[in-house]
Formats: C-alpha cells, structure tokens, sequence
C-alpha cells in the first residue's frame, strides 16, 4: 500500500504544484476541495495509508465570517498537518490564534529567517547568519497574517513584515508558513516539502514509475479478467499511453477504435496505425468516418453546434465498433488527474464557454463498465508512463490535440477543401517549430526546439479572402492564422514569443507551399481574454 498525502484545497491557483512537488518526492498525493467532507476524510484515513494533509492557499480571508475553514477533523486524525499560506491562517484561526488584516502586504520575493529549531526546517537555509539562524529566500502573497499563535505552538519563521512568517506545534506535527514552498521561486520550498513528507510524515519513496507501471498493469488485469476491452485511441498523448499500457496488461483482448472524422492533421491516420497496429502490435480498427462526420457538418456554423455534432457522431462510431467486439465489457478511456479535479469543480463555475467533446457523455445503452488506467496521472507523469512503456518520444511530447480537431480550427462551416489547405499549412509551422533551436537546454542539457518550449501550437484557418501578389499576378486567397501558446495547465496561457526569423520562414514556406492561402497571421492574444482554440 502506498503512503498518501492528501492536500485540501482552498481555491489558491498553485495546489497542483503542492501535489506535483510530493509525488516528486516520490510520495503519493491526491488534491480534493476543502468542503470534501468529515466522512471523505475519515474513510481515506482508514486503511492507514495517510500520512499528512496540506492545507492549500487561498483567495479569501479568515477575518471574514463565512469563508472557508479547514474540517475539524483534520485536526484530530493524529497526522501532521502543513498549513500553507490561506491554510495557515485557517490553522491558526481555528485552533485558536489570532488572524488580522495586514498592514503591509507582501507579494513576490522576501526574506525569511528561522527563528527557532524545528524538525521541519532541520539543515534548510539559503544562508546561515552569523548567530547560526538560517535565512531563507521565499515568494510570499499575502495580505492577512498570524497576529497570535494558538496554543502550543512556536515561531518558526519571521521577518519585518510578517513576525510570525512560520509556527509549529510539534507535539502534535502541526506546522505551518505563511510563504508558498510550492513554487520554485522559494529556493528551499523543495526541500521543505521533502521534508514534511518523509521526516515528519515518515512516508517512503515509493511512488515512482517502474513500479507504478507493474501495479497498474496487475490492476487492469484483475479488473477485467478475460473480458474484452474498447478504446477511443486519438493518436494523442492521453489516450496512446492508455492503450499502451492496458496492451501490455491484456494483450489482444484491447481493441482500440480510431475514428479518422476528416478532421485529423496531416498524416495522422497512417502515423497512428504504423505505430500501433504495425510496431507495438496493437488490434486497431481505423474507422474511415469522414463522410459521416462532414456530411452532418455541412451548412452548419455555430461553434457550439458544431462541436455537438461531432461529439455525437463520436459515440455513434464507438457504439457501432463497440457492437462487433463481442465480448466487450469495457470501455477504457485516457482520463488523467487534471479532468478529474476540473470535473470536481464542475457546476460551481457557472457559463459554459465550450462544450468540450468528452467520451464521457456515452449512452447507458452503451452498457460498457468505465476503464482509466490514468485516472491519478499529471499530463508530465502520463509521458514518463508512456516513455517507460516504450513508446517513441515525439509521440509522448505531443501538443495536445482536441477531439473535434480541425472542426474547430476551421472557422466557420467545415469543408474538405478548408481542412486540406490547414492540414498542410499546420505541417509546416510544426514541422519548423521542431526543426528551430529555442536556444534552451532540458534539464539533463539536450537542446530544445520551439516546439518544445511551446505547450501547443497550430495553424486555423480564416474561410475570409484577400488580395496578393505572386508573380507579378493577382492572387485572391485564404488566410492561415499562426497560433502558438505556453502555459502550465491550458486554464491561462501566454501566446509564445516566437523569433521573427521563424515566424517569416513559416509564413514564407506557407505561402509558397499551400496553394489557396496567400496570407499568414500571428495570433497575439492571451487567455484569458482570449482562448487557445479559436472556437
Ligand atoms: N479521433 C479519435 N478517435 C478515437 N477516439 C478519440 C479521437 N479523438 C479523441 N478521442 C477520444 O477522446 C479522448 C479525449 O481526447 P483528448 O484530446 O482529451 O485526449 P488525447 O487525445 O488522448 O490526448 P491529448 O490531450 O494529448 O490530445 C481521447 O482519450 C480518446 O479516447
Ligand atoms: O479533447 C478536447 N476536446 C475538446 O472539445 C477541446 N476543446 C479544446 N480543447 C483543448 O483544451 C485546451 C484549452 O482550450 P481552450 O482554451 O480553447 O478552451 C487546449 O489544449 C485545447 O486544444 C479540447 N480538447
Ligand atoms: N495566497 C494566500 O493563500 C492568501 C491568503 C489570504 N487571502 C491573504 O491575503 O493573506
Ligand atoms: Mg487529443
């Protein structure tokens, strides 16, 4: 049984870095909203495998009446607790400490210094001062602090501004900061939170992926024992490392259904089938679906709508592959951590600014029992699962690719002409993304290219025309805009800044190379206002 940390989350944007920054300490970690509830709790603490909570930051204000409060439970499992930043204020209020608006508020980088011996904070400094405390360098954001420490607790940490910056009770494992050791920028934040998890909560390191890929496959195959299982395989990260993994546990018994919707970018189709079905010896059936799917888009242009339709006609293709495998008892999906945490918070969040296509929303006729192997994965450790699993790294390193595809990168009524002249356009600005030296090193030192310092980046097409020139003739085409984007996880985003040198290659090769498109755009819009697909 692996150890867990559970992390409660009080809407603060870094929880996931809390969660991402245990497992790399080798520790299991699972984020669940604050309000999850006294009996979620006790139930996971049963089986003892929880070994400490974390206590996210948070919007809100504990000077407040009605804001969020930690579960008193928390307080009584008998586990160490870390409270961070919101979660500490929360601590302190809670167990009967004092919480006030601050008078100065500190946002970015300060300094912090140790002011008393803690187990928590044993060996960490970014320098030793002269009386042998330590100084820390830490991000802090906050407006409210700790004003009164509840009893038995100890200062920890403190600086001008913020005099009780980190407070402890070690009898009882409670430990507290008012900074975020979550982020990088907090030098020692790392280290910290190795500590918490190994030291304080005695975890081991025992969630790494080797093991992780031979208990995932014994699981799968006590699930579904001589069952057979269907799979939507997209030719995308999520769901190639699930097929991958479910081939390794079960063999034939996998049948994977990928549905060519005439939205696919270039060559997709013969890539996808060459490394499943030829290479990795996968059962594959490659449904040609694009006179379905076209046929029911035509005339139609309301985004929406279109990504209804082919929301619809996904689960009609599934049912029907579905039907043919006779003894098909599951269907497996490529779900990782992030959808599960965004589908938590479902319904709290109000307007729909897309209808995201989704397997999920399958009919009960469909009579198939649900299968996600990579249900408790961030998008990183999915690709080191498909690395370990051996498949190739271009594919593992993918930009992700949304399931209407080019439905909604075509603006407008999709038409097969449109979708031909994207597809090729899209393959020369991917194919010059990988190809141009960002002039960055991974971390082991490999170069990368500015495909891989972006976290997706595609072509759209404009079905509007405009006037050229090429050869001394008029021309009257179509105009391809450029969309390129960094971020963490695809809520917010950055458009790239891409060099010019590249920019002008793309949209030179682009305009030379793709008859019908005699116009190359830059999109320069962030997320929000913007969002990273156009519809
Ligand atoms: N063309 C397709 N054929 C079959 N299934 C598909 C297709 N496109 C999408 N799906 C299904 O929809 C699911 C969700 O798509 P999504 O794009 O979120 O994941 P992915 O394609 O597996 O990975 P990535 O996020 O890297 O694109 C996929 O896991 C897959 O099961
Ligand atoms: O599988 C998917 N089905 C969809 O219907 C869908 N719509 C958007 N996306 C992807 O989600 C991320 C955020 O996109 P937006 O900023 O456009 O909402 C980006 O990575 C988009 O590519 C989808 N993925
Ligand atoms: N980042 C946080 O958790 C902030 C907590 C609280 N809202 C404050 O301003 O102090
Ligand atoms: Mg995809």
């Amino acid at each position: 049984m692996h150890s867990r940390i559970l992390i409660l989350d009080f809407g603060s944007q870094v929880t996931q870095l809390i969660a991402r920054r245990v497992r790399e300490a080798g520790v299991f970690s699972e984020v669940v909203p604050y309000d999850v509830g006294t009996g979620f709790i006790r139930d996971y603490a049963r089986d003892g495998s929880l070994r400490g909570i974390v206590l996210s930051g948070g919007p809100n204000s504990v000077t407040e009446g009605d804001t969020p409060r930690v579960p008193q439970i928390v307080f009584e499992l008998g586990v160490p607790v870390l409270g961070i930043c919101y979660g500490m204020q929360a601590m302190a209020e809670q167990l009967g400490g004092r919480v006030e608006n601050g008078k100065v508020r500190e946002f970015g980088y300060a300094e912090v210094r140790a002011s008393n011996h803690t187990r928590l904070l044993e060996g960490i400094a970014d320098s030793v001062l002269a009386d042998g405390s330590s100084l820390l360098k830490v991000w802090m954001s906050h407006g409210d602090k700790v004003t009164g420490m509840p009893p038995g607790f100890k200062v920890m940490l403190s600086n001008e501004a913020c005099p009780i910056a980190g407070m402890a009770d070690e009898t009882r494992k409670f430990y507290a900061v008012q900074f975020h050791p979550e982020v990088t920028h907090t030098l020692q934040g790392r280290a910290i939170i190795n500590r918490f998890v190994h030291e304080i909560c005695g975890c081991q390191s025992d969630w790494n992926m080797p093991d992780y890929v031979s208990e995932a496959v014994e699981a799968i195959r006590r699930k579904v024992g001589k069952d057979d299982v269907i799979l939507g395989l997209s030719g995308g990260v999520d769901s190639s490392v699930a097929a991958a993994l479910i081939h390794r546990a079960i063999g034939d018994q996998l049948t994977c259904v990928f549905v060519d919707h005439g939205l696919l970018r270039l060559n997709e189709g013969k890539m996808v089938m060459d490394m499943f079905a030829r290479n990795l010896g996968v059962k594959v059936i490659h449904v040609d679906a694009t006179e379905q799917f076209m046929g029911k888009l035509a005339g139609v242009t309301d985004p929406e709508e279109k990504r209804k339709i082919i929301g619809r006609e996904f689960v009609e293709v599934f049912q029907t592959e579905a039907a043919k495998v006779s003894n098909a008892k599951w269907l497996a999906q490529g779900t990782i951590y992030p959808d599960v945490i965004e589908s938590a918070g479902k319904g709290k969040k109000g307007q729909t600014i897309k209808s995201h296509h989704n397997v999920g929303g399958l009919p009960d006729t469909l009579n198939l029992q649900l299968l996600e192997p990579l249900r408790e994965l961030f998008k990183d450790e999915v690709r080191e699962l498909g690395l370990a699993l051996g498949l190739p790294r271009e594919m593992v390193y993918r930009h992700p690719f949304p399931g209407p595809g080019l439905g909604v990168r075509i603006l407008g009524e999709v038409k097969k002409e449109y979708a031909d002249l994207l597809r090729k356009a899209d393959a020369i600005f991917i194919e010059e993304l990988w190809n141009t030296p960002s002039g960055l090193l991974s971390e082991k030192g490999e170069p990368l290219s500015w495909y891989d310092v972006t976290s997706q980046a595609f072509a759209v097409f404009l079905p509007v025309r405009s006037v050229g020139v090429m050869g001394d003739g008029r021309t009257y085409e179509y105009v391809v805009a450029l969309r390129a984007v960094q971020t963490q996880d695809f809520m917010t985003a950055q458009w790239a800044h891409l060099p010019h040198e590249l920019l002008g290659k793309v949209s030179n090769r682009i305009i030379n190379e793709v008859r019908g498109i005699n116009r190359v755009v830059y999109d320069i819009s962030g997320k929000p206002p913007a969002t990273i697909e156009w519809e």
